[in-house]
């Protein structure tokens, strides 16, 4: 028996509805004087999704995310976040938005209560929800009993997951993360990922995630896209990725996300990828802050 009219126009609408694009980029250039940070980058996350951007220092993740989250300019091409444009509607877009940068967003002379307030603040969270918002937000991290202490005091791991309370006491609806697990020991950085999991089951939030970290996207994202030089190279669920390769090989044993990776980008990975003095210096300053 065929569908009715009526009854396929809403199978299509919830399909669409299914596939709302939380994030999407088109065309999205960004220059820093002669280099294209990102080049024509098209990109699309899905609503309610764990969307690993994945790629090699100096691959533009970090400006294409910098442009999502408005803090820097759309110069050529259009990102809308749940439908707003970036470049016309900043504080739209601002207001659904959780980020956790790559660098120190924590400040160590404040209490992990102090932090996660602070920001309660700043995003505007409704003074009467404040108190219950930032405890809830504590415990989704497990850093209720710890709220108390200085944040200079906490370890590497516990920052990274003050960082993250920081960026959930707003409920946003979109969670951007910029290198989340960066040095961090594999414990740590396990533990960091729990706990993001935990609060998108529990609210669906969507989670855009860039990291190096191939083992990780293989593990925890439900769709990655390989960024190299500005554009994203191959797109789809870590084992879509996986299987392609070995289909295109022609080999049974499954290859690693690394291994897509490497195909794709080729030999340009050694030679002009790996970062010049300024990503050495941040990531290294990244992984001392938390280390
Ligand atoms: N503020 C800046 N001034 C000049 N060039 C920049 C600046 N920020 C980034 N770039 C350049 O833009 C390109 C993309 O850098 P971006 O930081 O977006 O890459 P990434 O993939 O996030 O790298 P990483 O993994 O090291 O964070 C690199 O060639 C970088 O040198």
């Amino acid at each position: 028996m065929s569908a009715t009219p009526a009854a396929a126009a809403t199978a299509t609408a919830e399909a669409a509805a299914a596939h709302a694009e939380a994030v999407s980029c088109t065309g999205l250039t960004y220059a820093f004087g002669e280099t294209k940070a990102v080049d024509d980058l098209d990109l699309g996350v899905r609503e309610g999704e764990v969307f690993g951007l994945l790629g090699p220092n100096g691959a533009g993740k970090t400006t294409a995310i910098r442009c999502i989250t408005t803090l820097l300019p759309v110069p050529a091409g259009m990102v809308r976040v749940f439908g707003h444009d970036a470049a016309k509607e900043r504080m739209g877009v601002r207001r659904m938005l959780g980020y956790v940068p790559q660098q120190l967003s924590a400040d160590g002379g404040l209490t992990g209560r102090e932090n996660v307030a602070l920001f309660a603040r700043v995003f505007d969270v409704p003074r009467r929800e404040r108190a219950a918002r930032v405890d809830l937000a504590l415990s989704a991290v497990d850093l209720s009993d710890a709220a108390g202490r200085l944040a200079s005091t906490y370890s590497g791991g516990m920052i990274r997951r003050l960082e993250l309370a920081q960026a959930l006491v707003s409920a946003p609806r979109l969670l951007i993360l910029d290198e989340p697990t960066i040095g961090l020991d594999p414990i740590a950085r396990t533990g960091v990922w729990e706990h993001i999991n935990a609060v998108r089951e529990a609210t669906g939030m969507t989670v855009l995630v860039t990291t190096h970290y191939m083992d990780e996207a293989d593990q925890y994202c439900d769709r990655v896209g390989l960024m190299h030089r500005g554009r994203i190279r191959a797109l789809g669920t870590p084992e879509q990725l996986r299987r392609g390769l070995a289909g295109r090989k022609g080999t049974d044993t499954l290859p690693t996300l690394e291994d897509v990776f490497r195909d794709i980008a080729g030999s340009g990975l050694d030679d002009n990828t790996g970062g010049g003095f300024r990503e050495v210096r941040s990531t290294r300053r990244t992984a001392r802050r938390v280390g």
